[in-house]
């Protein structure tokens, strides 16, 4: 015997039945079955609110009335021919003229007792189970409906009445001895001994189908609903919510006290006693194997599933007065419970100096009172404090039977609350390890939960969130790599990208669900988009409050450099190109570093030396494992050897200066570069990775601007100012060609100090044979003495910039995993 019981969305209308209808033929070629309905999808609640008007004595009560019993006897003419109808619509007529009766007499006298109550609750289940019934026979089944009433005795404790067992398995088993046939029987409603009618509470319907489960030694019962099972954690807030395959009893009940709502615990026990399997099925896609619920805790995944609750406060009842003072919880919670408030978890740490308690948002003000009320006498001799209250929490627990026992479960909760910058305000774990609870703000709510899921569930898999300030050159070229690569991340690097913020200079656009990279607009280029602001740009990062966010600069923007810290503190890492905040004054690029670890978040910057080059890996490689940096000697500047490069071919050096600026190798300004200013940030920068103390100034520089090309106002004007110098540079040419040498524009750091400018090179030297945009990188260190360990590659152009980048953000997708 199977029990199969179909809730209420589940036969909202004719379509919904006929699929119910599939399932039930289906089961019954299987074996024998028995069928619980709960009432057509939202008729108890109209039935109730239209009594509660009655009763305050509201006539619309009555129009409410006449659209249920329309829609039910709607439900009869499509459900049944015509010629077997009138017994059926006589049926639902004679139901709703009794109900009529009923709530005039409630409407007169102005009272509706939780009895009252559940006797009009009790006619969404007898017409949905009689029409159902009368349906199927149409079907060719050997349907008969069962009124619960006639056999689950109750107390008449109405409203969430108490099941009388002994009684009830009796009749139960009984009735299926003397009345063959597929019984269609009602949910959620029972009677008292002497016959009056009574509801069994919240999920009543799920109760009735295990109590007649556990009557009949069922084989199994499965509830049939409009979800694919128990899912792992609250789709609306866990877009990667996936549906768990199989629960222990008691992993579902944890689960479903904190906010699963498919099942409810309650209606397990009598399964659960009998061990009884509950499978949780999906209506709508039967062939989905749901969730099945039994007495087994398999080896597995730690957890089975991430409940919450949201809309909790939490109280602190905190003094010296409490210390080693008998009874004080009895005291606390003896008072709570007097004022019936629900306490969803305690916390008390062994000083016993505090109790930290969680509960309903909606009792605070009776909970804070009745407390102080208690304590009164403590509190006005100053050993106790007033409870503190702390609203706006929520609540999230890892579930899981294999967490007993086990190490590391709560480690890796933690870790990956913290790593998300999740507060954590209480915490509770009961001996049984089934459950850690901790209690954090409602704000962080939906990023802890996708923190959790992702480090429990998905800790192959990783999401990153990135806002990007700057899509000019790089950070456009980085969005096209990225829209390129995705899939190909997703599937072999398990690594997905969203990009949620742009920004330029003018404007910055938000996306909630992540822009489509293939067809990206730019900030502008939307109507809605909004004016950039800096701060407002990363408030509204914060308020996204993604678990795994990463903040991209590709700007060459002071400004942009000198939110890092702020961006640091919230916890979230950076990766940038932009050379300004490693290369400004020493103090602030340790600080930075030390903020990054201390917040435990990275800042990463390869692209601020040589592009896509791995040179500042390299160098902290060898930082770390103990080498000592001697000398630098590096060509850093991709489109200084890119313009003496293509000199070299005769052209006129303002018209090769514009080339290298078309091809994306200078710096938005390209004085940035002829100056020497870029190079020299990148030496300041590399010095500072081998742990050298130094300071802009000592660095000199040997600038490439003619000094009436410094003062131009634009940088078009600067390049009508230089074609008057090409001759200039046509000469320092040939005077190194007729020495056979070649010109690089180079850095040198040692002894703590380093020179940028012009050098000439015969082709015994490395840098004699660079070409193009090539960067070249010799490091003389302790190990590397007699020949330089040397880094050679194209370093300026947008796509190795931003292959540099994306590696960048490819690499802290792959940290903590
Ligand atoms: N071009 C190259 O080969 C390499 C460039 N880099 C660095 O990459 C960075 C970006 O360079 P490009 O893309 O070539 O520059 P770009 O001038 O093409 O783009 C810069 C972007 O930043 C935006 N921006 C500037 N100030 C801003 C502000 N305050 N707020 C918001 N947005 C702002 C601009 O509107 C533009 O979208 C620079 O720091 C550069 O030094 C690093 C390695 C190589
Ligand atoms: N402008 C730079 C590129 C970025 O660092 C260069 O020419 O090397």
């Amino acid at each position: 015997m199977k029990i199969l019981k179909f809730g209420g969305s589940s036969v909202a209308n004719r379509e919904n039945i006929k699929k119910v209808f599939q399932i039930i033929k289906s089961r019954q070629k299987e074996g024998e079955i028995a069928l619980v309905f709960s009432a057509f999808g939202g008729v108890t609640e109209v039935l109730l609110k239209s009594a509660r008007l009655a009763n305050e004595g509201d006539k619309s009560y009555l129009k409410d009335l006449k659209t249920l019993e329309e829609r039910h006897l709607d439900m009869v003419r499509e459900l049944i021919p015509i010629q077997l109808q009138s017994s059926v619509l006589t049926y639902v007529k004679v139901r709703f003229n009794e109900l009529e009766d009923l709530f005039h007499g409630i409407f007169l006298i102005k009272e509706c007792s939780p009895r009252t109550l559940d006797y009009v609750g009790s006619f969404g289940e007898r017409l949905s189970a009689f029409i159902l019934a009368e349906a199927l026979k149409v079907e060719g089944l050997p349907a008969t409906y069962l009124d619960a009433r006639e056999v689950i005795r109750t107390s008449a404790r109405f409203g969430n009445a108490k099941v009388d067992f002994s009684a009830t398995n009796d009749l139960i088993l009984d009735y299926f001895h003397t009345h063959p046939g597929l019984k269609v029987i009602t949910g959620f409603i029972a009677s008292t001994a002497k016959g009056e009618t009574t509801t069994l509470g919240r999920s009543g319907s799920d109760y009735t189908a295990a109590i007649f489960a556990s009557a009949l030694d069922a084989d199994c019962l499965e509830i049939w609903t409009d979800v694919s099972g128990v899912l792992t954690s609250d789709p609306r807030l866990v877009y990667t919510a996936f549906t768990i395959p199989q629960l222990s009893y008691n992993e579902a009940m944890e689960l479903s006290h904190f906010g699963a709502k498919v099942i409810f615990p309650a209606t397990m026990q009598p399964a659960m006693k009998k061990d009884i399997p509950i499978y949780i099925k999906n209506t709508f896609e039967p062939e989905n194997p749901g969730t099945l619920i039994n007495g087994d805790a398999p080896n597995g995944k730690i957890i089975k599933g991430i409940s919450s609750l949201s809309d909790v406060s939490l109280l602190n009842i905190v003094g010296g007065g409490l210390i080693e003072v008998v009874g004080v919880s009895h005291r606390v919670f003896g008072a709570l419970a007097d004022a019936g408030v629900n306490v969803i978890l305690i916390s008390q740490a062994s000083s016993e100096h505090s109790i930290c308690i969680a509960i309903q948002s909606a009792d605070v003000a009776i909970a804070k009172e009745v407390i102080e009320k208690e304590f009164l006498t403590e509190i006005r001799n100053g050993e106790m404090d007033p409870v503190l209250v702390v609203p706006d929490m929520a609540i999230v627990a890892a579930v899981g039977e294999n967490m007993k026992h086990n190490p590391g479960a709560s480690g890796r909760m933690f870790q990956a609350l913290g790593q998300n910058n999740v507060n954590v305000y209480a915490i509770a774990q009961g001996s049984s390890e089934l459950n850690i609870s901790a209690v954090v703000s409602r704000v962080d709510l939906q990023k802890a939960l996708n923190a959790l899921h992702e480090a429990f569930f998905l800790s192959d898999n990783k999401v990153l969130h990135v806002f990007l300030v700057g899509v000019g050159l790089i950070g456009k070229a980085l969005i096209k790599m990225i829209a390129n690569q995705r899939e190909k991340l997703q599937r072999e690097n398990l690594l997905d990208i969203h990009i949620h913020g742009l920004a330029n200079s003018r404007f910055m656009s938000f996306s909630e669900d992540g822009f489509d990279l293939k067809n990206c607009p730019m900030p502008g280029e939307n109507g809605n988009d909004q004016a950039m602001d800096l701060e407002k740009f990363t408030q509204i990062m914060d308020d996204m409050n993604f678990s795994n966010s990463v903040f991209v600069d590709c700007t060459a923007s002071q400004e942009v450099a000198d939110i890092y810290e702020r961006v640091l503190e919230a916890k979230v890492p950076i990766v940038t190109p932009n050379k300004k905040a490693n290369s400004g004054s020493l103090e602030r690029y340790r600080a930075l570093k030390k903020l990054a670890g201390k917040r435990g978040v990275k800042f990463l910057y390869e692209t601020n030396v040589a592009a896509g080059l791995p040179v500042i890996n390299t160098l902290q490689d060898l930082m770390l494992s103990g080498d000592k940096v001697v000398r630098i000697e590096a060509v850093l500047s991709g489109s200084m050897n890119y313009i003496f490069s293509e000199l070299e071919k005769g052209l006129p050096f303002s018209d090769v200066v514009k080339v290298a600026k078309e091809k994306g190798y200078t710096e938005p300004d390209p004085r940035d570069d002829l100056s020497g200013m870029d190079v020299a940030r990148k030496i300041l920068i590399l010095g500072r990775e081998a742990e050298q103390d130094l300071h802009f100034e000592d660095i000199t520089i040997q600038s490439m601007v003619p000094s009436d090309c410094e003062k131009a106002g634009s940088v078009e004007e600067f390049f009508e100012k230089l074609q008057a110098h090409d001759g200039e540079f046509t000469e320092l040419l040939q005077e190194a060609s007729s020495k056979g040498q070649k010109l690089r524009f180079m850095a040198i750091l040692e002894n703590g100090k380093a020179k940028v400018g012009l050098g000439s090179f015969d082709n015994s030297h490395p840098f004699y044979n660079l070409k193009g945009s090539d960067n070249m990188i010799l490091f003389t260190t302790e190990r590397y003495f007699d020949f330089p360990m040397i880094i050679r590659g194209p370093g300026a152009g947008a796509d190795v910039t931003a292959a540099g980048v994306f590696a960048d953000v490819i690499r802290l997708g792959n940290y903590s995993r």
